[in-house]
């Protein structure tokens, strides 16, 4: 073989070892290039006598015409690669089973709430809203709350920056005394104040934190005032509710003497299940009472008239009990695979 097919076996094989662009145009260039070997070539052509001349350059001619056809092969071959590259790295497989929205569903606590609200709902009550950030006034001098009562103590009470007489509500119970001047304004002057039946559910805020205890949490409260409500009225709907509440007439309710500045008498009442893992142990859920005189004349209605029980529930804890969680943060922590189960 003569030495110029031997430059285009070189020349063939430094263009395949290219890995890339740049490396190949290095190799053109030691070729092809000003100072390549053909270059060089063409350039002895001057010494040859004229006669020799034409068929020398003919010979490198054609070497130069192989090289840069293996050149431009290369080329290809190259851009063939990193095309191939690009459509294996972008490739969408079109088979795949899609994502899918994942079907969400109601907090089990939301579940509570409206379970609750529709129970009462279905014997007259009416829910009722009110603000989250309250005064010291609605929150606990309305209620009959002493000044120097230590639930309105920072300690187990949040305030707002700064300030002693604004505050994110301990209880809802100040949506019931709103409601009352509400509903008392409305029918002022009228003979007969229609009853007010009202559910006031929502989220409460007190400095606490463990297994049972969350800084927000919920309750709910209820609140029925009318001309002669006692508290057998109370009883009854109390043990009518929870009885629909955990579906299952097997179950006892008790109502056990307690206090609160809010009502007199007060009681906190305990549920004991007939059957099942909790069966025949009494468990505290809710506190009640009749509600105290002065806090009708804070909602402006005239306790010699009228009369009326209140009670208040966590239907956080109603949720433990139904779904027997016993730890009351996981329901605020957002864990999917905690809240999917309630799905
Ligand atoms: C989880 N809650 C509990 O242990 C205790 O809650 C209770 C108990 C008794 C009454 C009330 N609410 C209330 C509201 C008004 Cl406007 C007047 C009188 N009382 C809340």
């Amino acid at each position: 073989m003569d030495k110029l097919d031997q430059l285009v076996q070189q020349a063939t094989a430094e263009f395949a070892a290219a890995a890339d662009g740049v490396q190949l145009e290095q190799a053109k260039a030691r070729f092809l290039g000003k100072t390549g070997v053909l270059t060089e070539q063409l350039k002895g052509l001057g010494k040859l006598a004229p006669e020799e001349r034409r068929a020398a350059g003919a010979e490198i001619n054609r070497a130069k015409d192989a090289i840069e056809a293996a050149l431009e092969a290369r080329r290809n071959a190259l851009r063939e690669a990193v095309l191939l590259a690009q459509l294996a790295a972008e490739a969408l497989d079109v088979t795949l089973p899609g994502r899918g929205a994942a079907v969400g569903g109601l907090h089990p606590v939301s579940r509570t709430l409206e379970r609750i609200e529709g129970l009462f709902r279905s014997i007259g009550f009416v829910v009722a809203d009110g603000p989250e950030i309250e005064t010291d006034w609605y929150n606990f001098t309305a209620l009959n709350t002493p000044e120097n009562h230590p639930a309105r103590s920072m300690h187990d009470t949040f305030y707002l920056e700064g300030n002693d007489e604004v505050l994110l509500r301990t209880h809802t119970s100040p949506v019931q005394t709103r409601a009352m001047l509400a509903h008392a304004e409305r029918h002022a002057g009228r003979e007969h104040m229609p009853e007010l039946r009202i559910i006031a559910p929502g989220r409460v805020y007190r400095v606490d934190s463990d297994a049972t205890h969350s800084p927000m949490f919920h309750q709910v409260e209820g609140l029925w005032v009318g001309e002669n409500v006692s508290f057998a009225d109370l009883k009854g709907v109390i043990a009518d509710f929870l009885r629909k509440f955990f579906e299952t007439e097997d179950l006892q309710v008790r109502f056990r003497p307690s206090f609160f500045p809010f009502t007199e008498p007060s009681a906190e009442i305990d549920v004991a299940f007939m059957s099942g893992a909790l069966k025949g142990r009494w468990l505290e859920i809710a506190g009640c009472g009749m509600v105290h005189p002065n806090v009708l004349r804070f909602g402006g209605i005239d306790p010699e008239r009228y009369t009326g029980f209140a009670f208040g529930m966590g239907p956080d804890r109603l949720t433990m009990l139904r779904y027997g969680v016993n730890d009351l943060r996981l329901f605020f922590e957002g864990d999917l695979r905690f809240l999917s189960q309630f799905r």
